[in-house]
């Protein structure tokens, strides 16, 4: 079955529902590649969408502000827009409050994800969406201020633009990799359990996908946001899959070269002729890891005696809680984390435990490099 979002150029478009999630099959393909059911007016958004204040595009423009930010200043001028915005609809329905980890504190998030790298993660991307509202306001908003008004574009107006995009935004490989928010098919739903991907189709002019598998009427139909790890999907989209479900979990595991090390000079040497560094992080996954890591562990605990072959081996809690709200708040990001810290754990106890084996037969001289 064929699902499509029909673009408002195309032909066909019929009105806009009021309701996103009834009319999300908007065109369907039957068995015999025929229309069933009418479509849907819709359009993308994206760094070319046309402004519903043309002036506030154009001074973006004319500053060369990237995609993401411009995206970030075009969705919170057509939402401050309100009616007069011809994404008023869509934009109602969106969350006030993206569920991403942009809206954890600080404090949120070194107590429950202390044990998850994507801590780090979260901080650093926090960091840099406060640092290009900063940029913007420095060299933009502050020089037009009848444009740019501080109560409508400030640091709480981007962080729920920049939630909203990071967790809805589609890349569409067929348009050369543009990224787009699909009003209505961002109402689509993540399941690690399907491999079917939003794109956009140049012969029907839709955004379309292919299910993998025949739907009953009334069942929720799902897409994928890509090969994730659960850390990632908890850092865009503020969930955790059930646990065991996410094939493509990982941790990331870093390694490196002790600068102690007898033979760190010859050892560094092999690895930049493979364009490795004396630190590099890998995927380890339920499943297993790649063999690079492998290649690269051998290398790193090789003794002195194997330097000939040094070059071979490289190439392959708790928070204050004060109200109800707070606490409902607390137990649920407590969840979040314990499900992604259970998931985290089990892939690195078990890379743990095939590891001691590992050496153990290295050590006894079972296993070659
Ligand atoms: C692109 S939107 C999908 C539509 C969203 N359900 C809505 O009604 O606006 C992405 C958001 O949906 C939610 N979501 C998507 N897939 C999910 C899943 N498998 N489990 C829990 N929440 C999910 C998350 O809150 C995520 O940030």
């Amino acid at each position: 079955m064929v699902v499509g979002f029909r673009l408002a150029s195309s032909k066909g478009g019929d009105k806009q529902s009021g309701n996103g999630k009834e009319r999300i099959g908007c065109f369907e393909e039957n068995q015999q590649g025929r229309e069933a059911s009418p479509c849907a007016s819709l359009a993308l958004i994206t760094s070319d969408s046309d402004w519903s204040s043309p002036e506030v595009g154009h001074v973006l423009k004319q500053h060369n502000v990237a995609d993401l930010p411009l995206l970030a200043t075009y969705l919170i001028s057509e939402a401050n827009l309100q009616k007069s915005s011809r994404w008023s609809n869509y934009i109602s329905s969106l969350p006030r409050q993206p569920y991403s980890l942009l809206y954890w504190t600080r404090s949120e998030l070194d107590r429950y994800l202390k044990a998850s790298q994507i801590r780090l993660r979260a901080i650093e991307r926090i960091a840099d969406i406060t640092g290009t509202f900063d940029d913007l306001r420095r060299r933009i908003f502050s020089k037009h201020p009848h444009l740019f008004p501080k109560e409508v574009f400030n640091l709480v107006t981007f962080r729920w633009s920049f939630g909203i995009l990071l967790s809805r935004l589609i890349y569409l490989s067929s348009m050369d990799g543009k990224v787009a928010l699909v009003p209505w098919a961002d109402m689509l739903n993540h399941s690690c359990e399907v491999e079917t991907y939003l794109n956009y189709d140049k012969s029907s002019q839709a955004v379309v996908f292919t299910t993998d598998r025949a739907y009953q009427s009334g069942e929720q139909v799902f897409i994928s946001y890509g090969k994730k790890s659960n850390a990632e999907l908890l850092l865009s989209y503020g969930f955790v899959p059930k646990e065991g479900t996410n094939l493509n979990d990982s941790v990331e595991l870093p390694l490196s070269l002790k600068i102690s090390d007898k033979c760190y000079k010859q050892k560094l040497k092999a690895l930049k002729k493979h364009g490795l560094s004396a630190s590099q992080c890998y995927p380890i996954q339920i499943s297993g890891w790649p063999l690079e890591l492998m290649a690269y562990a051998y290398l790193t605990v090789s003794p002195p005696s194997m330097s000939k072959q040094f070059e071979e081996e490289s190439g392959s809690m708790d928070l204050d809680i004060t109200s109800q709200e707070l606490q409902n708040r607390g137990v649920f990001l407590k969840q979040l984390a314990v499900d992604l810290c259970i998931s985290e754990q089990k892939i690195l106890h078990r890379a743990q435990y095939i590891l001691k084996r590992r050496l153990r037969d290295m050590r006894s001289g079972e296993l070659r490099a």
